[in-house]
Protein backbone atom coordinates (compact mmCIF):
# COMPACT_ATOMS: atom_id res chain seq x y z
CA UNK A 1 0.00 0.00 0.00
CA UNK A 2 1.37 3.40 -0.94
CA UNK A 3 1.57 6.00 1.46
CA UNK A 4 -1.12 8.78 1.05
CA UNK A 5 1.62 11.54 0.83
CA UNK A 6 3.03 9.35 -2.29
CA UNK A 7 0.01 9.49 -4.05
CA UNK A 8 -0.93 12.15 -6.89
CA UNK A 9 -4.29 11.37 -8.06
CA UNK A 10 -5.58 14.01 -11.53
CA UNK A 11 -6.78 14.05 -14.76
CA UNK A 12 -6.38 16.23 -17.97
CA UNK A 13 -8.58 18.55 -19.41
CA UNK A 14 -8.23 19.80 -22.71
CA UNK A 15 -10.17 21.12 -25.91
CA UNK A 16 -10.83 18.23 -28.27
CA UNK A 17 -7.14 18.10 -30.42
CA UNK A 18 -4.90 20.47 -27.97
CA UNK A 19 -2.91 16.69 -27.58
CA UNK A 20 -4.71 15.12 -23.73
CA UNK A 21 -3.89 11.73 -25.73
CA UNK A 22 -0.65 12.42 -26.70
CA UNK A 23 0.82 13.53 -23.31
CA UNK A 24 -0.41 10.47 -21.54
CA UNK A 25 1.24 8.56 -23.88
CA UNK A 26 4.44 10.71 -22.88
CA UNK A 27 3.63 10.28 -19.32
CA UNK A 28 2.99 6.71 -19.60
CA UNK A 29 5.76 6.05 -22.07
CA UNK A 30 8.67 8.41 -19.78
CA UNK A 31 7.49 6.59 -16.66
CA UNK A 32 8.61 2.80 -17.91
CA UNK A 33 4.97 1.99 -17.36
CA UNK A 34 4.44 0.17 -20.56
CA UNK A 35 7.95 -1.57 -22.43
CA UNK A 36 9.03 0.64 -25.41
CA UNK A 37 7.92 -2.48 -27.65
CA UNK A 38 4.45 -2.31 -26.66
CA UNK A 39 4.04 1.35 -27.02
CA UNK A 40 1.30 2.16 -29.51
CA UNK A 41 -0.13 5.79 -29.25
CA UNK A 42 -3.08 6.48 -27.74
CA UNK A 43 -2.34 3.91 -24.73
CA UNK A 44 -5.61 4.85 -22.95
CA UNK A 45 -8.50 4.54 -25.89
CA UNK A 46 -9.06 1.34 -26.23
CA UNK A 47 -12.32 1.12 -28.42
CA UNK A 48 -11.56 0.50 -31.26
CA UNK A 49 -14.57 3.54 -32.09
CA UNK A 50 -12.88 6.19 -30.03
CA UNK A 51 -9.41 4.76 -31.58
CA UNK A 52 -10.73 5.71 -34.84
CA UNK A 53 -12.30 8.62 -34.12
CA UNK A 54 -9.59 9.66 -31.87
CA UNK A 55 -12.18 10.78 -29.20
CA UNK A 56 -12.45 9.44 -25.56
CA UNK A 57 -15.86 7.78 -24.66
CA UNK A 58 -15.60 6.02 -21.40
CA UNK A 59 -12.99 7.06 -18.22
CA UNK A 60 -9.86 5.51 -18.51
CA UNK A 61 -7.25 5.02 -15.58
CA UNK A 62 -3.74 4.35 -15.20
CA UNK A 63 -1.14 4.14 -12.53
CA UNK A 64 2.13 5.56 -13.00
CA UNK A 65 5.55 5.14 -10.82
CA UNK A 66 7.41 7.82 -10.93
CA UNK A 67 10.65 8.39 -9.06
CA UNK A 68 11.12 12.32 -8.48
CA UNK A 69 13.50 14.50 -8.24
CA UNK A 70 13.19 14.36 -4.26
CA UNK A 71 14.30 11.33 -4.16
CA UNK A 72 10.53 9.45 -3.63
CA UNK A 73 9.08 7.20 -5.88
CA UNK A 74 5.67 8.22 -6.69
CA UNK A 75 2.15 6.59 -7.38
CA UNK A 76 0.28 9.10 -10.15
CA UNK A 77 -3.05 8.02 -10.90
CA UNK A 78 -3.94 9.59 -14.52
CA UNK A 79 -8.38 9.53 -14.67
CA UNK A 80 -8.71 10.10 -19.01
CA UNK A 81 -12.01 11.45 -19.04
CA UNK A 82 -13.81 12.22 -22.36
CA UNK A 83 -13.55 14.86 -24.05
CA UNK A 84 -16.82 15.87 -26.07
CA UNK A 85 -19.29 17.90 -24.84
CA UNK A 86 -22.13 14.65 -25.21
CA UNK A 87 -20.10 13.57 -21.90
CA UNK A 88 -19.88 16.85 -20.02
CA UNK A 89 -21.50 15.24 -17.29
CA UNK A 90 -19.04 12.08 -17.10
CA UNK A 91 -16.11 14.11 -16.88
CA UNK A 92 -17.31 15.66 -14.06
CA UNK A 93 -18.17 12.90 -12.32
CA UNK A 94 -14.61 11.40 -12.94
CA UNK A 95 -13.46 14.33 -11.77
CA UNK A 96 -14.73 13.94 -8.11
CA UNK A 97 -12.29 10.99 -7.78
CA UNK A 98 -9.31 13.29 -7.95
CA UNK A 99 -7.67 16.09 -6.73
CA UNK A 100 -5.99 17.45 -9.89
CA UNK A 101 -5.60 18.56 -13.09
CA UNK A 102 -3.67 19.75 -15.79
CA UNK A 103 -4.92 21.97 -18.07
CA UNK A 104 -3.52 21.13 -21.78
CA UNK A 105 -4.02 23.96 -24.01
CA UNK A 106 -2.39 24.18 -27.59
CA UNK A 107 -0.09 26.87 -27.59
CA UNK A 108 -0.87 27.79 -31.14
CA UNK A 109 -4.58 27.86 -30.62
CA UNK A 110 -5.27 28.85 -27.64
CA UNK A 111 -7.94 28.79 -25.35
CA UNK A 112 -11.20 27.09 -26.48
CA UNK A 113 -15.17 26.72 -25.31
CA UNK A 114 -14.01 23.00 -24.58
CA UNK A 115 -11.12 24.09 -22.97
CA UNK A 116 -13.28 26.48 -20.42
CA UNK A 117 -15.80 23.96 -19.96
CA UNK A 118 -13.31 21.27 -18.76
CA UNK A 119 -11.86 23.34 -16.71
CA UNK A 120 -14.63 25.24 -14.75
CA UNK A 121 -15.54 21.52 -14.29
CA UNK A 122 -12.75 21.00 -12.86
CA UNK A 123 -12.02 24.49 -10.67
CA UNK A 124 -16.00 23.20 -9.49
CA UNK A 125 -14.14 19.91 -7.94
CA UNK A 126 -11.70 21.91 -5.92
CA UNK A 127 -9.12 20.90 -8.11
CA UNK A 128 -5.66 22.31 -8.37
CA UNK A 129 -4.52 23.32 -11.51
CA UNK A 130 -1.21 23.25 -13.67
CA UNK A 131 -1.33 24.71 -17.04
CA UNK A 132 0.95 22.94 -19.92
CA UNK A 133 1.66 24.53 -22.77
CA UNK A 134 1.49 21.79 -25.84
CA UNK A 135 3.19 22.15 -29.36
CA UNK A 136 5.54 24.38 -28.42
CA UNK A 137 7.55 22.48 -31.09
CA UNK A 138 5.23 24.48 -34.33
CA UNK A 139 6.32 27.66 -35.56
CA UNK A 140 3.06 29.36 -35.05
CA UNK A 141 3.25 28.26 -31.05
CA UNK A 142 2.81 31.49 -29.06
CA UNK A 143 3.21 30.15 -25.19
CA UNK A 144 3.58 34.35 -24.13
CA UNK A 145 -0.34 35.06 -26.12
CA UNK A 146 -1.98 31.82 -24.32
CA UNK A 147 -0.35 32.54 -21.00
CA UNK A 148 -1.88 35.27 -21.23
CA UNK A 149 -4.88 34.11 -22.00
CA UNK A 150 -4.83 31.96 -19.61
CA UNK A 151 -4.62 34.46 -17.19
CA UNK A 152 -7.15 36.40 -18.64
CA UNK A 153 -10.06 34.07 -19.41
CA UNK A 154 -10.27 31.68 -17.10
CA UNK A 155 -8.44 33.38 -13.92
CA UNK A 156 -5.91 31.52 -13.08
CA UNK A 157 -2.02 31.69 -12.56
CA UNK A 158 0.08 30.74 -15.30
CA UNK A 159 3.21 32.18 -15.00
CA UNK A 160 4.65 29.04 -14.16
CA UNK A 161 2.42 26.85 -16.57
CA UNK A 162 4.64 23.73 -17.96
CA UNK A 163 6.20 24.46 -21.85
CA UNK A 164 6.17 21.18 -23.79
CA UNK A 165 5.95 18.66 -26.76
CA UNK A 166 3.83 16.21 -26.30
CA UNK A 167 5.25 14.83 -29.85
CA UNK A 168 8.62 15.72 -29.15
CA UNK A 169 8.87 14.74 -25.52
CA UNK A 170 10.08 17.99 -24.77
CA UNK A 171 9.43 19.46 -21.29
CA UNK A 172 7.87 16.14 -20.04
CA UNK A 173 10.01 15.85 -17.37
CA UNK A 174 8.85 19.36 -15.78
CA UNK A 175 4.92 18.28 -16.13
CA UNK A 176 6.02 15.01 -13.62
CA UNK A 177 7.83 17.13 -11.38
CA UNK A 178 4.47 19.67 -11.07
CA UNK A 179 2.72 16.79 -10.85
CA UNK A 180 4.16 15.53 -7.58
CA UNK A 181 5.08 19.12 -6.35
CA UNK A 182 1.75 21.24 -7.07
CA UNK A 183 -1.12 19.01 -6.92
CA UNK A 184 -1.95 18.02 -3.35
CA UNK A 185 -1.72 14.25 -2.07
CA UNK A 186 -5.23 12.59 -0.95
CA UNK A 187 -5.97 13.57 2.07
CA UNK A 188 -7.79 11.92 5.21
CA UNK A 189 -8.48 8.20 4.94
CA UNK A 190 -7.36 5.49 7.32
CA UNK A 191 -6.88 2.18 5.92
CA UNK A 192 -8.10 0.31 8.73
CA UNK A 193 -11.44 2.27 8.87
CA UNK A 194 -14.26 0.37 7.52
CA UNK A 195 -14.36 0.21 3.59
CA UNK A 196 -15.54 3.24 1.71
CA UNK A 197 -14.63 3.66 -2.15
CA UNK A 198 -16.27 5.23 -4.92
CA UNK A 199 -18.01 3.69 -7.97
CA UNK A 200 -16.15 5.77 -10.88
CA UNK A 201 -16.97 4.27 -13.70
CA UNK A 202 -17.99 0.94 -14.76
CA UNK A 203 -17.45 -1.21 -17.89
CA UNK A 204 -18.06 -4.39 -19.52
CA UNK A 205 -15.19 -6.57 -20.87
CA UNK A 206 -16.64 -9.41 -22.53
CA UNK A 207 -14.48 -12.23 -20.81
CA UNK A 208 -14.20 -10.41 -17.07
CA UNK A 209 -17.71 -9.10 -17.26
CA UNK A 210 -18.30 -5.94 -15.52
CA UNK A 211 -15.18 -4.38 -14.54
CA UNK A 212 -15.40 -1.28 -11.97
CA UNK A 213 -13.25 1.55 -11.56
CA UNK A 214 -13.07 2.53 -7.93
CA UNK A 215 -11.11 5.12 -6.07
CA UNK A 216 -10.56 3.95 -2.32
CA UNK A 217 -11.21 6.66 0.43
CA UNK A 218 -11.15 4.92 3.45
CA UNK A 219 -10.33 1.57 4.56
CA UNK A 220 -8.83 -1.41 2.15
CA UNK A 221 -10.05 -3.18 -0.67
CA UNK A 222 -8.66 -7.04 -1.01
CA UNK A 223 -9.71 -10.13 -2.98
CA UNK A 224 -12.47 -12.24 -1.64
CA UNK A 225 -13.66 -9.56 0.09
CA UNK A 226 -17.57 -9.05 0.24
CA UNK A 227 -18.98 -5.44 -0.73
CA UNK A 228 -21.63 -4.30 -0.80
CA UNK A 229 -23.08 -1.21 -3.03
CA UNK A 230 -24.61 1.04 -0.77
CA UNK A 231 -27.34 2.47 -3.64
CA UNK A 232 -28.42 -0.83 -5.54
CA UNK A 233 -27.73 -3.20 -2.20
CA UNK A 234 -26.51 -5.69 -4.51
CA UNK A 235 -23.68 -7.82 -2.66
CA UNK A 236 -20.24 -9.67 -4.75
CA UNK A 237 -17.63 -11.68 -3.76
CA UNK A 238 -14.28 -9.60 -5.01
CA UNK A 239 -12.53 -11.76 -7.54
CA UNK A 240 -9.65 -9.58 -8.49
CA UNK A 241 -8.53 -6.32 -7.73
CA UNK A 242 -5.77 -4.46 -9.40
CA UNK A 243 -4.74 -1.44 -11.46
CA UNK A 244 -4.24 -0.65 -14.88
CA UNK A 245 -0.50 -0.03 -16.23
CA UNK A 246 -2.16 0.57 -18.43
CA UNK A 247 -2.71 -3.45 -18.59
CA UNK A 248 -4.82 -4.99 -15.63
CA UNK A 249 -2.23 -6.02 -13.58
CA UNK A 250 -3.74 -7.52 -10.28
CA UNK A 251 -2.42 -6.42 -6.68
CA UNK A 252 -3.04 -7.35 -3.39
CA UNK A 253 -4.93 -4.81 -2.11
CA UNK A 254 -5.87 -1.53 -2.73
CA UNK A 255 -6.18 0.98 0.10
CA UNK A 256 -6.50 4.77 1.00
CA UNK A 257 -6.30 7.17 -1.97
CA UNK A 258 -5.42 4.28 -4.45
CA UNK A 259 -7.61 4.40 -7.62
CA UNK A 260 -7.94 0.80 -9.26
CA UNK A 261 -10.16 -1.82 -10.57
CA UNK A 262 -12.54 -4.76 -9.28
CA UNK A 263 -13.82 -7.71 -10.92
CA UNK A 264 -17.34 -9.26 -8.79
CA UNK A 265 -18.99 -11.14 -11.06
CA UNK A 266 -21.62 -8.24 -11.87
CA UNK A 267 -23.32 -9.24 -14.89
CA UNK A 268 -24.20 -5.93 -16.63
CA UNK A 269 -23.34 -2.57 -16.25
CA UNK A 270 -26.57 -1.95 -15.39
CA UNK A 271 -26.29 -3.71 -12.33
CA UNK A 272 -24.16 -0.65 -11.22
CA UNK A 273 -24.44 3.04 -10.48
CA UNK A 274 -21.71 5.04 -11.08
CA UNK A 275 -21.17 7.35 -7.96
CA UNK A 276 -22.30 4.82 -5.64
CA UNK A 277 -20.81 3.42 -2.16
CA UNK A 278 -19.01 0.32 -2.24
CA UNK A 279 -18.36 -0.93 1.38
CA UNK A 280 -17.82 -4.49 3.07
CA UNK A 281 -20.78 -6.46 3.76
CA UNK A 282 -19.32 -6.99 7.16
CA UNK A 283 -18.44 -4.06 8.40
CA UNK A 284 -20.37 -1.52 6.65
CA UNK A 285 -19.46 2.42 6.67
CA UNK A 286 -21.57 4.94 8.23
CA UNK A 287 -22.38 7.12 5.54
CA UNK A 288 -22.18 6.80 1.77
CA UNK A 289 -20.73 9.50 0.00
CA UNK A 290 -23.18 12.25 -1.97
CA UNK A 291 -23.04 9.97 -5.59
CA UNK A 292 -24.13 11.50 -8.55
CA UNK A 293 -27.40 11.88 -10.60
CA UNK A 294 -27.55 9.58 -13.32
CA UNK A 295 -26.96 10.90 -16.80
CA UNK A 296 -30.45 11.23 -18.55
CA UNK A 297 -30.30 10.93 -22.36
CA UNK A 298 -31.03 13.92 -24.13
CA UNK A 299 -31.97 13.40 -27.51
CA UNK A 300 -34.23 10.67 -28.82
CA UNK A 301 -34.81 9.12 -32.09
CA UNK A 302 -36.36 6.03 -33.95
CA UNK A 303 -33.62 3.47 -35.23
CA UNK A 304 -35.26 0.39 -37.75
CA UNK A 305 -34.07 -2.28 -39.65
CA UNK A 306 -34.20 -1.43 -43.08
CA UNK A 307 -35.11 -5.17 -43.52
CA UNK A 308 -37.78 -6.03 -41.35
CA UNK A 309 -36.42 -9.53 -41.25
CA UNK A 310 -33.64 -7.90 -39.42
CA UNK A 311 -35.14 -6.87 -36.11
CA UNK A 312 -34.78 -10.08 -33.65
CA UNK A 313 -30.86 -9.65 -34.79
CA UNK A 314 -31.15 -5.87 -34.00
CA UNK A 315 -32.47 -6.52 -30.87
CA UNK A 316 -29.98 -8.74 -29.85
CA UNK A 317 -27.22 -5.89 -30.79
CA UNK A 318 -29.15 -3.59 -28.56
CA UNK A 319 -29.36 -5.83 -25.76
CA UNK A 320 -25.74 -6.19 -26.16
CA UNK A 321 -24.82 -2.21 -26.61
CA UNK A 322 -26.97 -1.31 -23.56
CA UNK A 323 -24.77 -3.72 -21.42
CA UNK A 324 -21.61 -1.51 -21.53
CA UNK A 325 -23.55 1.70 -21.80
CA UNK A 326 -26.14 2.46 -19.02
CA UNK A 327 -26.87 6.07 -20.33
CA UNK A 328 -28.18 4.58 -23.43
CA UNK A 329 -31.56 4.02 -23.02
CA UNK A 330 -34.33 2.39 -25.55
CA UNK A 331 -37.60 0.72 -26.20
CA UNK A 332 -39.72 -0.93 -29.06
CA UNK A 333 -41.34 1.39 -30.88
CA UNK A 334 -44.12 0.67 -33.77
CA UNK A 335 -44.26 3.09 -36.87
CA UNK A 336 -47.16 2.81 -39.48
CA UNK A 337 -44.39 3.52 -42.29
CA UNK A 338 -41.14 1.98 -40.34
CA UNK A 339 -42.38 -1.32 -38.37
CA UNK A 340 -40.76 -2.32 -35.76
CA UNK A 341 -37.86 -0.34 -34.57
CA UNK A 342 -36.40 0.80 -31.33
CA UNK A 343 -36.99 4.40 -30.21
CA UNK A 344 -33.30 5.19 -28.23
CA UNK A 345 -32.20 7.76 -25.88
CA UNK A 346 -28.71 9.23 -26.33
CA UNK A 347 -26.51 11.89 -24.13
CA UNK A 348 -25.76 13.65 -27.35
CA UNK A 349 -25.26 13.54 -30.93
CA UNK A 350 -21.96 12.19 -31.16
CA UNK A 351 -23.29 9.35 -28.67
CA UNK A 352 -26.05 8.24 -31.22
CA UNK A 353 -23.39 8.28 -34.38
CA UNK A 354 -21.64 6.12 -32.26
CA UNK A 355 -24.41 3.79 -31.41
CA UNK A 356 -25.32 3.80 -34.83
CA UNK A 357 -22.42 3.06 -36.17
CA UNK A 358 -21.30 0.28 -33.84
CA UNK A 359 -24.85 -1.33 -34.79
CA UNK A 360 -24.31 -1.03 -38.39
CA UNK A 361 -20.62 -2.17 -38.62
CA UNK A 362 -20.30 -4.23 -35.38
CA UNK A 363 -23.56 -6.38 -35.79
CA UNK A 364 -23.68 -5.79 -39.97
CA UNK A 365 -27.39 -4.03 -39.62
CA UNK A 366 -28.51 -1.63 -42.22
CA UNK A 367 -30.68 1.04 -40.29
CA UNK A 368 -33.05 3.85 -40.84
CA UNK A 369 -32.50 6.88 -38.48
CA UNK A 370 -35.45 9.25 -37.73
CA UNK A 371 -35.07 12.66 -36.79
CA UNK A 372 -33.26 13.32 -33.42
CA UNK A 373 -35.89 14.88 -31.20
CA UNK A 374 -35.63 16.30 -27.47
CA UNK A 375 -38.10 16.05 -24.93
CA UNK A 376 -41.01 18.26 -24.94
CA UNK A 377 -43.35 18.69 -22.05
CA UNK A 378 -46.92 18.92 -22.71
CA UNK A 379 -48.85 20.51 -20.70
CA UNK A 380 -52.47 19.29 -20.75
CA UNK A 381 -55.72 21.21 -20.40
CA UNK A 382 -56.73 19.17 -17.26
CA UNK A 383 -53.18 20.15 -15.58
CA UNK A 384 -50.92 16.78 -16.37
CA UNK A 385 -48.06 17.06 -17.77
CA UNK A 386 -46.78 14.51 -20.15
CA UNK A 387 -42.96 14.09 -21.33
CA UNK A 388 -42.97 13.58 -25.35
CA UNK A 389 -40.35 11.74 -26.64
CA UNK A 390 -41.43 11.43 -30.56
CA UNK A 391 -43.30 13.95 -32.16
CA UNK A 392 -45.63 10.96 -33.47
CA UNK A 393 -46.63 10.99 -30.49
CA UNK A 394 -48.17 14.41 -29.98
CA UNK A 395 -51.38 14.79 -28.14
CA UNK A 396 -54.66 16.24 -30.04
CA UNK A 397 -53.59 19.93 -29.78
CA UNK A 398 -56.95 20.96 -28.83
CA UNK A 399 -56.46 19.20 -25.53
CA UNK A 400 -53.16 21.36 -25.16
CA UNK A 401 -52.68 24.32 -22.60
CA UNK A 402 -48.83 25.04 -23.72
CA UNK A 403 -45.64 23.09 -24.36
CA UNK A 404 -42.49 23.54 -23.18
CA UNK A 405 -38.84 22.67 -24.76
CA UNK A 406 -35.41 21.91 -23.67
CA UNK A 407 -32.81 25.51 -23.50
CA UNK A 408 -29.03 25.44 -23.34
CA UNK A 409 -26.42 27.39 -22.21
CA UNK A 410 -24.05 27.62 -25.27
CA UNK A 411 -20.76 29.28 -25.51
CA UNK A 412 -18.76 29.66 -28.93
CA UNK A 413 -15.04 31.16 -29.20
CA UNK A 414 -14.49 32.70 -32.84
CA UNK A 415 -11.78 34.48 -34.07
CA UNK A 416 -13.87 38.36 -34.98
CA UNK A 417 -13.47 37.72 -38.74
CA UNK A 418 -16.35 35.00 -38.42
CA UNK A 419 -18.35 36.78 -35.71
CA UNK A 420 -21.17 37.84 -37.78
CA UNK A 421 -21.86 34.71 -39.62
CA UNK A 422 -21.83 33.21 -35.71
CA UNK A 423 -24.17 35.44 -34.40
CA UNK A 424 -26.83 35.68 -37.36
CA UNK A 425 -26.69 31.27 -37.24
CA UNK A 426 -27.63 31.58 -33.48
CA UNK A 427 -30.25 34.04 -34.34
CA UNK A 428 -31.80 32.16 -37.04
CA UNK A 429 -31.63 29.31 -34.46
CA UNK A 430 -34.18 31.31 -32.10
CA UNK A 431 -30.91 32.20 -29.73
CA UNK A 432 -31.08 35.08 -27.52
CA UNK A 433 -27.76 36.35 -26.59
CA UNK A 434 -26.46 36.70 -23.70
CA UNK A 435 -23.17 37.81 -23.38
CA UNK A 436 -20.24 39.00 -25.99
CA UNK A 437 -16.87 39.43 -24.47
CA UNK A 438 -13.57 39.35 -26.58
CA UNK A 439 -11.05 37.22 -25.42
CA UNK A 440 -7.63 38.97 -27.88
CA UNK A 441 -8.69 38.66 -31.41
CA UNK A 442 -11.47 36.57 -30.50
CA UNK A 443 -14.53 36.85 -29.15
CA UNK A 444 -16.96 34.94 -26.95
CA UNK A 445 -20.20 34.57 -27.68
CA UNK A 446 -22.64 32.95 -24.82
CA UNK A 447 -26.01 32.15 -26.57
CA UNK A 448 -29.43 30.76 -24.74
CA UNK A 449 -30.46 28.67 -27.35
CA UNK A 450 -33.49 25.64 -27.79
CA UNK A 451 -31.79 22.13 -27.44
CA UNK A 452 -33.95 21.42 -30.24
CA UNK A 453 -32.14 23.64 -32.97
CA UNK A 454 -29.15 22.36 -31.82
CA UNK A 455 -29.38 18.93 -31.78
CA UNK A 456 -29.61 17.91 -35.39
CA UNK A 457 -26.72 20.06 -36.97
CA UNK A 458 -25.94 23.00 -35.66
CA UNK A 459 -22.35 21.91 -34.88
CA UNK A 460 -21.62 21.33 -38.70
CA UNK A 461 -23.36 24.94 -39.62
CA UNK A 462 -21.14 26.34 -37.10
CA UNK A 463 -17.97 24.53 -38.28
CA UNK A 464 -18.99 25.58 -41.71
CA UNK A 465 -19.35 28.72 -41.29
CA UNK A 466 -16.38 29.75 -39.48
CA UNK A 467 -14.16 27.16 -41.91
CA UNK A 468 -13.60 25.16 -39.00
CA UNK A 469 -12.18 28.37 -36.34
CA UNK A 470 -15.24 27.91 -34.22
CA UNK A 471 -15.25 25.81 -30.60
CA UNK A 472 -18.76 25.22 -29.20
CA UNK A 473 -19.84 23.81 -25.43
CA UNK A 474 -22.77 23.86 -23.74
CA UNK A 475 -24.93 22.57 -20.92
CA UNK A 476 -28.89 22.54 -20.25
CA UNK A 477 -30.22 25.46 -18.30
CA UNK A 478 -33.97 24.07 -18.30
CA UNK A 479 -37.39 24.08 -20.02
CA UNK A 480 -39.24 27.28 -21.15
CA UNK A 481 -42.63 27.81 -22.91
CA UNK A 482 -43.32 28.58 -26.59
CA UNK A 483 -44.94 28.21 -29.32
CA UNK A 484 -44.95 24.78 -30.71
CA UNK A 485 -46.25 23.01 -33.03
CA UNK A 486 -46.15 19.68 -34.90
CA UNK A 487 -45.58 19.22 -38.91
CA UNK A 488 -46.48 16.23 -40.54
CA UNK A 489 -45.23 15.14 -43.69
CA UNK A 490 -47.90 13.27 -46.01
CA UNK A 491 -46.28 11.93 -49.13
CA UNK A 492 -48.54 10.68 -51.91
CA UNK A 493 -51.17 12.16 -49.39
CA UNK A 494 -50.32 9.40 -46.65
CA UNK A 495 -49.03 11.39 -43.40
CA UNK A 496 -45.29 9.92 -43.04
CA UNK A 497 -45.16 9.25 -39.58
CA UNK A 498 -40.71 9.26 -39.14
CA UNK A 499 -40.77 12.96 -40.54
CA UNK A 500 -43.14 14.16 -38.01
CA UNK A 501 -40.92 16.90 -36.60
CA UNK A 502 -41.68 19.95 -33.63
CA UNK A 503 -41.66 23.59 -35.13
CA UNK A 504 -42.14 26.83 -33.92
CA UNK A 505 -45.04 28.29 -35.16
CA UNK A 506 -43.11 31.42 -36.98
CA UNK A 507 -41.01 29.28 -38.21
CA UNK A 508 -43.25 26.23 -39.66
CA UNK A 509 -44.04 27.51 -42.91
CA UNK A 510 -40.42 27.85 -43.82
CA UNK A 511 -39.28 24.93 -42.53
CA UNK A 512 -42.17 22.94 -43.78
CA UNK A 513 -41.23 24.66 -47.74
CA UNK A 514 -37.39 23.43 -47.15
CA UNK A 515 -38.55 19.79 -46.46
CA UNK A 516 -40.97 19.83 -48.97
CA UNK A 517 -38.36 20.78 -51.64
CA UNK A 518 -35.63 18.70 -50.16
CA UNK A 519 -37.66 15.43 -50.44
CA UNK A 520 -38.81 16.21 -53.84
CA UNK A 521 -34.62 15.98 -54.81
CA UNK A 522 -34.37 13.22 -52.63
CA UNK A 523 -37.53 10.99 -53.52
CA UNK A 524 -36.67 8.88 -57.21
CA UNK A 525 -39.62 9.50 -59.38
CA UNK A 526 -42.43 7.32 -59.78
CA UNK A 527 -44.66 6.19 -62.57
CA UNK A 528 -47.45 8.53 -60.85
CA UNK A 529 -47.36 11.97 -59.68
CA UNK A 530 -46.71 12.35 -56.42
CA UNK A 531 -47.62 15.34 -54.18
CA UNK A 532 -45.24 16.22 -51.22
CA UNK A 533 -47.10 18.15 -48.63
CA UNK A 534 -46.04 19.43 -45.15
CA UNK A 535 -49.15 20.25 -42.58
CA UNK A 536 -49.97 21.73 -39.36
CA UNK A 537 -52.77 19.78 -37.88
CA UNK A 538 -54.63 19.53 -40.95
CA UNK A 539 -53.59 22.33 -42.37
CA UNK A 540 -51.09 22.34 -45.45
CA UNK A 541 -48.70 24.74 -45.56
CA UNK A 542 -46.38 23.81 -47.95
CA UNK A 543 -46.39 21.94 -51.00
CA UNK A 544 -44.27 20.47 -54.03
CA UNK A 545 -45.31 17.87 -56.56
CA UNK A 546 -42.85 15.09 -58.19
CA UNK A 547 -43.78 14.57 -61.79
CA UNK A 548 -44.71 11.16 -62.93
CA UNK A 549 -41.63 9.14 -64.92
CA UNK A 550 -39.72 5.78 -65.46
CA UNK A 551 -36.16 6.05 -64.53
CA UNK A 552 -35.22 3.37 -67.31
CA UNK A 553 -31.78 2.94 -66.40
CA UNK A 554 -30.74 0.75 -69.42
CA UNK A 555 -31.90 3.89 -71.53
CA UNK A 556 -28.63 4.63 -72.41
CA UNK A 557 -27.93 0.80 -73.06
CA UNK A 558 -28.77 0.65 -76.52
CA UNK A 559 -26.92 -2.51 -78.56
CA UNK A 560 -27.34 -6.03 -77.63
CA UNK A 561 -25.16 -5.78 -74.56
CA UNK A 562 -27.28 -7.97 -72.35
CA UNK A 563 -24.35 -8.59 -69.15
CA UNK A 564 -24.31 -4.81 -68.59
CA UNK A 565 -27.98 -4.27 -68.87
CA UNK A 566 -28.01 -6.90 -66.24
CA UNK A 567 -25.83 -5.13 -64.46
CA UNK A 568 -27.23 -2.25 -64.24
CA UNK A 569 -30.49 -3.66 -63.88
CA UNK A 570 -29.08 -5.45 -60.35
CA UNK A 571 -27.41 -1.83 -59.16
CA UNK A 572 -31.13 -0.45 -59.43
CA UNK A 573 -31.85 -3.30 -57.18
CA UNK A 574 -29.56 -3.16 -54.87
CA UNK A 575 -30.47 0.80 -54.43
CA UNK A 576 -34.06 -0.19 -53.54
CA UNK A 577 -33.02 -2.50 -50.76
CA UNK A 578 -32.07 1.05 -49.02
CA UNK A 579 -35.47 2.25 -49.86
CA UNK A 580 -38.65 1.54 -47.97
CA UNK A 581 -42.67 1.68 -49.36
CA UNK A 582 -44.55 3.99 -48.31
CA UNK A 583 -47.96 3.17 -49.42
CA UNK A 584 -46.75 2.88 -53.29
CA UNK A 585 -43.88 5.33 -52.74
CA UNK A 586 -40.43 4.30 -52.58
CA UNK A 587 -38.00 6.92 -50.22
CA UNK A 588 -34.68 6.06 -49.61
CA UNK A 589 -32.83 5.78 -46.35
CA UNK A 590 -31.01 9.07 -46.23
CA UNK A 591 -34.50 11.09 -47.01
CA UNK A 592 -34.83 10.62 -42.88
CA UNK A 593 -31.84 12.38 -42.14
CA UNK A 594 -31.27 14.59 -44.75
CA UNK A 595 -34.99 15.94 -45.34
CA UNK A 596 -34.24 18.18 -42.40
CA UNK A 597 -30.68 19.48 -42.72
CA UNK A 598 -31.58 23.34 -42.60
CA UNK A 599 -29.48 25.61 -45.24
CA UNK A 600 -28.82 28.40 -42.44
N1 LIG B 1 3.27 19.24 -33.51
C1 LIG B 1 2.69 18.72 -32.44
N2 LIG B 1 1.60 17.97 -32.59
C2 LIG B 1 1.03 17.43 -31.49
C3 LIG B 1 1.59 17.63 -30.20
N3 LIG B 1 0.80 16.99 -29.31
C4 LIG B 1 -0.20 16.41 -30.00
N4 LIG B 1 -0.06 16.67 -31.32
C5 LIG B 1 -0.94 16.23 -32.41
O1 LIG B 1 -2.22 16.81 -32.23
C6 LIG B 1 -3.26 15.93 -32.61
C7 LIG B 1 -4.24 15.74 -31.47
O2 LIG B 1 -3.61 15.10 -30.37
P1 LIG B 1 -4.37 14.14 -29.37
O3 LIG B 1 -3.41 13.75 -28.33
O4 LIG B 1 -5.08 13.06 -30.11
O5 LIG B 1 -5.45 15.16 -28.83
P2 LIG B 1 -6.55 14.93 -27.72
O6 LIG B 1 -6.65 16.20 -26.99
O7 LIG B 1 -6.26 13.68 -26.97
O8 LIG B 1 -7.82 14.74 -28.57
P3 LIG B 1 -9.14 13.97 -28.11
O9 LIG B 1 -8.77 12.60 -27.61
O10 LIG B 1 -9.87 13.93 -29.41
O11 LIG B 1 -9.77 14.84 -27.08
C8 LIG B 1 -2.57 14.62 -33.02
O12 LIG B 1 -2.47 14.62 -34.42
C9 LIG B 1 -1.20 14.73 -32.36
O13 LIG B 1 -0.21 14.03 -33.10
C10 LIG B 1 2.77 18.44 -30.09
O14 LIG B 1 3.32 18.67 -29.03
N5 LIG B 1 3.27 18.94 -31.24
Amino acid sequence: MTPLENIRNFSIVAHIDHGKSTLADRLIQLTGTVAERDMQSQLLDNMDIERERGITIKANTVRIEYPAKDGKTYVLNLIDTPGHVDFAYEVARSMQAVEGSLLVVDATQGVEAQTLANVYTAIDADHEIVPVLNKVDLPASDPDRVREQIEDVIGIDASEACLISAKTGVGIPDVLEAIVNKLPAPTGGDPDAPLKAMLVDSKYDQYLGVICIVRIVEGTLKKGDRIRMMKTGGTYDVDDVGVYRPKMVGVDSLGPGEIGYLNASIKQVRDTRVGDTITHEKRKCETALPGFKPSVPVVFCGLFPVDANDFEDMREAIEKLALNDASFTYEMETSAALGFGFRCGFLGLLHLEVIRDRLEREYDIDLITTAPSVIYHVHMKDGEMQELHNPADMPDMTLVDHMEEPRIKATILVPDDYLGDVLKLCQDRRGIQEDLTYAGSRAMVVYDLPLNEVVFDFYDRLKSVTKGYASFDYQMIGYRQDNLVKMQILVNDEPVDALSTMVHRDRAEMRGRAMVEKLKDLIPRHMFKIPIQAAIGGKVIARETLSAMRKDVTAKCYGGDATRKKKLLEKQKAGKKKMRQFGKVDIPQEAFISALKMDS
